[in-house]
């Protein structure tokens, strides 16, 4: 898939791809005053797939979604492939998350009136892609997951892990460096969900792109090079994990130093 590649040649080898120093999430509802971030600092090298776990409760979701933009912290810096996020607009926020991030979610996020196809051509023809590069970019994507037989067929057709599938062709189309996944494999059966795994530690292998997964399992987050735990708003733990450092790319440097 040619287009993937530029993706993350546009980064040095040694640069941070997430940058984050002393963030805070308030959340006021009512009465009702949640910290649920509480001073968070965090630093994820280009190429390195990280697992965030930790309690319900803890913060995880809201981490990832402040660290990809999708909500802003209350204080604090973050810093995305060396941009700054809070210094953009909405507008520039939007189209730097279209351009060099990828999300996947539990619930996949397809829209059930369009196909899969369609799902994935969706975010290119948003981005301003043309209708037939975007097409061929969608193909290319589908066949990488292994899945142009179902390209026509709706989500409501598929089972769930043909559909996290689409939202990984989906996540891919637009070749982000970068791709976000909250807990990518929730809804999936155990096979299903080592399926969905060997797909993401392939995309890392093969093209580079950075992984952060929020899950609440452990035998997907042993496979992630990077485990990071979370409790009340903070970060606990923070390590390397040897047996998954093992399947490291041999461009993809050491993070010890990291973090
Ligand atoms: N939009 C919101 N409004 C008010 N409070 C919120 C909001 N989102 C999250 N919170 C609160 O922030 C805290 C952290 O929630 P968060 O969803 O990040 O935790 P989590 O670790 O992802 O949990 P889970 O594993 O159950 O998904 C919780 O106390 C939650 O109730």
């Amino acid at each position: 898939m040619q287009h993937l590649s530029p993706a993350p040649l546009r980064l040095s080898e040694d640069e941070i791809m997430i940058e984050a120093i002393a963030i805070r999430k308030e959340f006021t509802t009512g009465a009702l005053h949640v910290q649920a971030l509480k001073g968070v600092d965090l630093r994820i090298a280009r190429g390195e797939v990280v697992a965030i776990m930790g309690p319900s409760g803890c913060g995880k979701t809201t981490l990832l979604n402040c660290l990809s933009g999708l909500d802003a912290v209350t204080s604090g810096l973050i810093r995305i492939a060396g941009r700054d996020i809070r210094s953009l607009s909405d507008r520039e926020l939007t189209a730097f998350r279209a351009r060099e991030m990828g999300f996947i979610f539990q619930t996949y996020n397809l829209l059930p009136v369009l196909s899969g196809l369609e799902n994935v051509e969706l975010p290119l023809l948003v981005s301003g892609v043309r209708a037939r590069e975007a097409r061929a970019r969608a193909q290319a994507s589908i066949e990488w997951v292994g899945l142009t037989r179902w390209a026509r067929h709706r989500p409501a057709e598929m089972s769930g892990g043909q559909r996290q599938r689409f939202a990984i062709a989906r996540a891919l189309a637009t070749a982000p460096a970068l791709v976000w996944a909250d807990e990518p494999t929730g809804a999936l059966d155990s096979i299903t969900s080592q399926e969905i795994i060997d797909l993401m530690l392939r995309l890392n292998r093969e093209h580079g792109l950075t992984f952060v997964w929020v899950t609440h399992a452990p035998e997907v987050a042993r496979q992630a090079q990077r485990l990071i735990t979370m409790r009340d708003g903070l970060i606990e733990h923070d390590s390397l994990q040897t047996a998954a450092r093992q399947s490291l790319s041999p461009q993809v440097p050491e993070n010890g130093g990291m973090r």
